[in-house]
């Protein structure tokens, strides 16, 4: 059923709900747009209008192909909307859920395309804050690029940061979506511009392996894992694009790349990655939920015990809100952890990538290879003793969990 929103535009049908509110597909002066309304509990909050209002000028401000264009906000009565360039397409979430991996030309074209977005609402001092495949849309009824990938778009612009007000989110608060927010975020440091080159880091290598470097199992043993854990190579990835992933999934922001700078250096590695399958890569193995600690975000209901949580995010956006007919849970809401936690507990860290026919960690399978390894280790042992060497064994005892680095530093290519 058509609704009105404002004086200017009719919201014909919904295209799909996020946790922010419901996207329409609407009718405009100007023709066909999309027109993102506000949760009702959001549009009646004055302070929330009020920033609106004001960052106006900023929403509105950013043209780029690689961006959604906000073309009005809208604010009538009980509605708060946001008029938006319709994409005719899909977003980056569906299409990982359909194919799982992308091939690395098109993934590395996508990546490509939201860094240029980067870099132009950058350069007008907006920082994105939730960049995830859920907010990269893709234009299928535009022209193919590398690798038959559709033209990607950036889009929710500052959303994040106008839902994020002080009255709704202490300092000690965490808003976000946790498999992509950046180290600094977590150690409760003002986000900049870096945090949309971690976050699209962690995008793409999630294009090519089919899941986050750091995601998996409670949101409290993912963040901390940002803090924590060093990224793990990806088997059969090319060196040259290893090493920029690496460097934009940095813990410290002024060693990752500029977001003009990575777009650049993408694009010079398309020729290269032409005609290449996607990885051949299995997803490491979820952590059971009872993992998580005393950190439960707020209105998440309580996982059975021993049994693996979804991949990612645990609650919406805004505490309370529920996304009424989707089955993404993207966000999160936490308080930041103390250094401690931060630093403590191998629980649900060593994650790492398999190689695709390897076994997986405690299955009946790996632990045939365990006991095979255990044996031959044995022999060597008796060998080794021998020869006077016997100690390098107990360093090599075990042979399930890969080496994970804790400190900063660049992980050794693969
Ligand atoms: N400008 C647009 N044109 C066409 N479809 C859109 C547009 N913006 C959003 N959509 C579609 O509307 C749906 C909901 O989008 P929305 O931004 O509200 O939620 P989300 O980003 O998926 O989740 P969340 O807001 O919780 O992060 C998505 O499936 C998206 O594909």
């Amino acid at each position: 059923m058509a609704r009105r929103i404002g004086s200017r535009y009719t919201a014909h049908q919904i295209l799909g709900r996020g946790s922010a509110g419901t996207v329409w597909l609407g009718e405009g002066p100007d023709g066909p747009v999309a027109i993102k309304l506000l949760r009702e509990d959001l549009s009646s909050d004055q302070e929330l209008v009020g920033r609106f209002v004001q960052e106006r000028t900023a929403l509105l401000g950013l043209e780029h192909p690689h961006v959604v264009s906000v073309r009005d906000l809208v604010v009538d009565g009980n509605d708060l909307a946001l008029v938006m360039d319709l994409v005719r397409g899909t977003d980056l979430r569906t299409r990982l859920d359909r194919d799982r991996r992308l091939a690395p030309e098109a993934a590395v074209a996508i990546a490509a395309d939201v860094a240029d977005g980067l870099a132009a609402a950058h350069a007008a001092g907006v920082v994105h804050r939730d960049v995830k495949p859920e907010n990269v849309l893709l234009d299928m009824q535009g022209p193919l690029g590398p690798g038959g990938s559709h033209r990607a778009l950036l889009t929710d612009f500052g959303v994040a940061k106008l839902i994020d007000t002080p009255r709704r989110t202490r300092a000690t608060k965490i808003i976000g979506t946790p498999d992509y927010l950046a180290p600094e975020i977590v150690e409760g440091l003002p986000p900049r511009a870096s945090v949309d080159i971690y976050a699209l880091a962690t995008v793409l290598y999630e294009l090519l392996a089919g899941f986050t470097p750091f995601g998996g199992g409670h949101p409290g043993a993912v963040l901390r894992r940002h803090v924590t854990e060093t990224v793990v190579p990806l088997p059969g990835i090319p060196d040259e694009l290893w090493q920029l992933l690496v460097q934009c999934l940095a813990k410290a922001p002024a060693s990752r790349l500029r977001a003009s700078e990575l777009g650049a250096r993408l694009r010079e590695l398309l020729p290269m990655l032409e005609g290449m399958p996607p990885l051949d890569v299995d997803e490491p193995e979820t952590e059971p939920a009872e993992e998580a600690a005393d950190d439960t975000p707020q209105s998440a209901p309580p996982p059975a015990a021993g049994k693996p949580v979804r991949r990612r995010g645990a609650v919406p956006l805004v505490p309370g809100a529920r996304p009424a007919d989707s089955n993404r849970d993207t966000h999160t809401s936490m308080r930041v952890p103390a250094p401690d936690e931060l630093a403590g507990g191998a629980r649900g860290t060593a994650r790492a990538p398999r190689a695709a026919g390897s076994p997986r960690p405690g299955s009946a399978r790996n632990r045939a290879v365990t006991r095979r390894r255990r044996l031959a280790l044995a022999v060597a042992a008796v060998v080794l003793a021998a020869a006077g060497v016997g100690t390098w064994l107990a360093a090599a005892d075990d042979d399930t969990a890969p080496p994970q680095d804790s400190g900063n530093s660049a992980p050794a290519t693969p």
